[in-house]
Order: C-alpha cells, then structure tokens, then sequence
C-alpha cells in the first residue's frame, strides 16, 4: 500500500466533519478518528467513513492497566478499523495484552487491526520532560527506547516524530511502522506542537504515514491545502 497522508478529523461539530468531507468528496481517504469526534458520534461514523471507502485509524490512545486495555482492544478490533494505538508508557504488559486482546477481536477472515504505540506526544519537548514529567534522559533516547519496547511486546509499530525515524528504523528494523504527526507546510501555525517537520521532509526522514489535522481543517479550501501536502510528501 501507498504510504499514507492521514487525515486528522478533529472539527467540534458534526456539521464541520461533513463539510470537510464533501469538499473532499471523490478522494479516496485515511482518516483520523480522534477523541473529539469518537466520544461525539461513537461507532456510528466509524460505520459510515467505511461504507464511504476511507481507511480508519483510531486514534483512543490507550493507557490503563493491562486487563482494562486487553479488553477493551476486543472490543474495537470488532470495528473493522485499519489501525488503533496505545501509550508505550503504560509498558510492556500492557502493549502485549493490547495486542492480545485485538488478535482475540479480530473475526476469522478479517485482518487484524495494525497496533501502534505513542512513544512520546509531538507537543512535548525535551524541556518539558525534565522539568514536568522528571524524565532525564535524552527525548531521543527515550523515544528509541520506548520504541523497543513496544516492538518486544508485540506492537507493529510506534507514533513519534519524523525526526526521530531514522533512530526508530535503527533500532527496531524498517519493516516497523512510524506514523508521524506533528506535520506543517513552512509558514503554517504551528500551535500546541513541539517537533514539527514538512510533510517533504518527513518523507526524506523516511517515515511510513503521516497525520495532518488543522493545516487541512482549518483551510479555507482543504482540497488545495490536502493536494498540495500530498504531493510534496509523495515527492511530486
Ligand atoms: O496519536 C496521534 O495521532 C498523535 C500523537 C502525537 O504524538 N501527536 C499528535 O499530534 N497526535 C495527533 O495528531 C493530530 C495532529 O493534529 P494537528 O496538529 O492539527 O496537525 C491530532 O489529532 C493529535 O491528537
């Protein structure tokens, strides 16, 4: 498959949401299923993107003790999604029993959801670890490290920064999935995010998909602004 420009649906209202797509009517999409628009239009609009032909990544990042997250992976590998994530810090029994409950979800002849871990969000910086969440160790290091971890509990792959690929890809093999958010045109605002690249050079960093919100939502022709990404991440 065509590495994928993944689309962030977060828009406050359900009016918002459609527009957005009709104005992308006859693209064949990835979409984003985030918080917002899971916990506004539940399972309902996951239903509806499929029956529109988009490919779904949802976006719940789980974190909580390894049974709750065994779980409740039962339950969304039963929504025919592409992929889901979790939290690498929730650690390794946890990521494992994620994967656990997904292969358990996941209905004979169905393809198991691809399971990716969040090493460390795009709007935290190295700064910000030290000083509120007392990590010391250098954020590259902690996202290479937690990207290990993920890959020895069974998860397929890791959500960080393109800047961090091709650390990622040393240590855990290409083959291993990075889908990279924290994406901006030069010049866009770049707002609550941290480490930020070009959708250009996310690919020359070699990242497998990434995961555009607000530069495309918050365009007065998403269309244009959705085109013009795509292609510079394509290499067109
Ligand atoms: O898991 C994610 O998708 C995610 C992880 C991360 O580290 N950073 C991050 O921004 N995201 C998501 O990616 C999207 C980025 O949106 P924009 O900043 O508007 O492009 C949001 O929906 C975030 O929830």
């Amino acid at each position: 498959m065509q590495r994928p420009l993944i689309i962030a649906l977060d828009l406050d209202n359900k009016e918002k949401r459609l527009a957005l797509l009709e104005s992308l009517k006859g693209e064949s999409l990835y979409v984003k299923v985030g918080m917002e628009l899971f916990y506004r239009e539940g399972n309902k609009v996951i239903e509806q993107l499929k029956e529109e032909g988009h490919r779904i990544f949802l976006d719940l990042k789980l974190h909580d003790i390894p049974n709750t997250v065994q779980r409740t992976m039962k339950e969304l590998a039963k929504l025919n999604i592409d992929i889901v994530n979790v939290h690498a810090a929730g650690g390794q029994k946890m990521m494992a029993g994620a994967r656990e409950g997904l292969e358990t979800g996941t209905s004979s002849g169905s393809r198991r959801p691809v399971l990716i871990a969040v090493t460390q969000l795009t709007s935290t910086d190295e700064q910000t670890m030290q000083d509120e969440l007392l990590i010391q160790r250098p954020l590259t290091e902690v996202v290479q490290s937690y990207a290990l971890l993920a890959k020895s509990s069974g998860v397929d792959g890791v959500v960080c920064s393109a800047q961090e690929v091709p650390l990622i890809h040393q240590a855990c093999g290409t083959s291993f999935y990075t889908v990279t958010p924290g994406i901006r045109r030069v010049g866009d605002e770049v707002g609550d995010q941290k480490r930020v690249v070009s959708p250009g050079q996310a690919r020359e960093l070699g990242s497998w998909g990434i995961v555009v919100g607000r530069s495309i939502t918050g365009a007065n022709d998403p269309l244009q602004v959705y085109r013009e990404m795509k292609q510079q991440w394509e290499g067109l």
